[in-house]
């Protein structure tokens, strides 16, 4: 039984403790709020960080005052903090630190396919403009949001832009639990990728992967969803495009032979022609 404590009893934190009471393998054995890091709670095997920017500082050094394995969904915080030697307080000694500024693989392999935009904007003969959109319910304090952060440097590091030539709009809107737009326009097309959470538990299901994924790693350190995610998204890009070269076409007796080129034809499930890279993940 993996046993965890939950820093912010807040949307995420609720929606994170119903799920984990219905799972057989973890335990949430404390939740906090604004009352921050509990001094005589019982050890934890993983403490979730739901809580909120100005917390997070605080709770890195309990973690490491207590030896505890944290995950940090929260967003909005310093990531220097992180720095070892700098301002910051650093993961070790010897515990192991997540953070996710969203906590969906969808959202993990967006960030892939930003990047990809972004190459294909650098190898554009025509300007292309890059953005990225964020759109959240009225509560939410920070903007942009830390996934928006994210996105916007897979766009940068694809297109080899500083993160501040990508543009990046935030919208606070009534009850939307989140979404976000990757977009590359130019004079002759705009691409949109988007992602839509329609459930915090997408986002709670993603706490649960990530606490689980990092009470199974053995090296202290700092590691993100990303790495978690290497592990589902490795190969997506990397792809056939499906494509039967045309002018190949098998005679009778199965030898390939020459025929006049026309046009692509995209066969469905096929594993023929080269596969396409897309982009490299970071
Ligand atoms: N990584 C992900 O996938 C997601 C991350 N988030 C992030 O998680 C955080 C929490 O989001 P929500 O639950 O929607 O917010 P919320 O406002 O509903 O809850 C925040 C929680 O933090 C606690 N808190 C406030 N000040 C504190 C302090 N000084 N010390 C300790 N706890 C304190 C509050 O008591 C509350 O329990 C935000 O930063 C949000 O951006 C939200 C959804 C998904
Ligand atoms: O505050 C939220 O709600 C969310 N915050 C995260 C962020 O800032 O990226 C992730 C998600 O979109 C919901």
């Amino acid at each position: 039984m993996l046993t965890l404590g939950l820093l912010g009893t807040g949307r995420l934190g609720t929606a994170i403790r119903a799920l984990a009471d219905g799972a057989d393998d973890v335990q949430v054995v404390w939740a906090v709020g604004r009352g921050g890091p509990p001094e005589d709670e019982q050890a934890v095997d993983i403490a979730i960080d739901v809580s909120t920017a100005a917390a997070v500082p605080g709770h890195l050094r309990w973690a490491r005052a207590t030896g505890t394995h944290l995950v940090i969904g929260t967003t909005g915080w310093d990531p220097a903090l992180l720095d070892r030697g700098g301002p910051g307080i650093g993961a070790g000694p010897g515990i192991r630190v997540l953070t996710a500024p969203n906590f969906s693989l969808g959202v993990a392999l967006l960030r892939r396919l930003a990047v990809a935009l972004g190459g294909y904007a650098a190898r554009a003969d025509v300007p292309v403009d890059l953005a990225v959109t964020d759109t959240h319910h009225r509560n939410k304090v920070d903007a942009p949001s830390g996934t928006a952060l994210a996105l916007r440097e897979g766009l940068a590091l694809g297109s080899e832009r500083r993160p501040e030539d990508v543009q990046v709009t935030s919208l606070r809107l009534g009850e939307v639990i989140g979404d976000h737009e990757v977009i590359a326009a130019s004079p002759l097309e705009t691409l949109t990728l988007r992602h839509t959470a329609h459930s915090r538990d997408l986002f709670a299901a993603g706490a649960l992967t990530a606490a689980r994924w990092l009470a199974g790693r053995t090296e202290p350190g700092v590691y993100t969803l990303d790495d978690l995610a290497e592990d589902h998204l490795r190969d997506l890009l990397d792809v056939s495009t499906g494509a039967v070269p045309t002018n190949v076409a098998s005679t009778s007796d199965g030898d390939a032979t020459a025929t006049p080129a026309t046009t692509d034809i995209p066969r469905a499930g096929a594993s023929a022609g080269r596969p396409t890279h897309a982009g490299a993940p970071a």
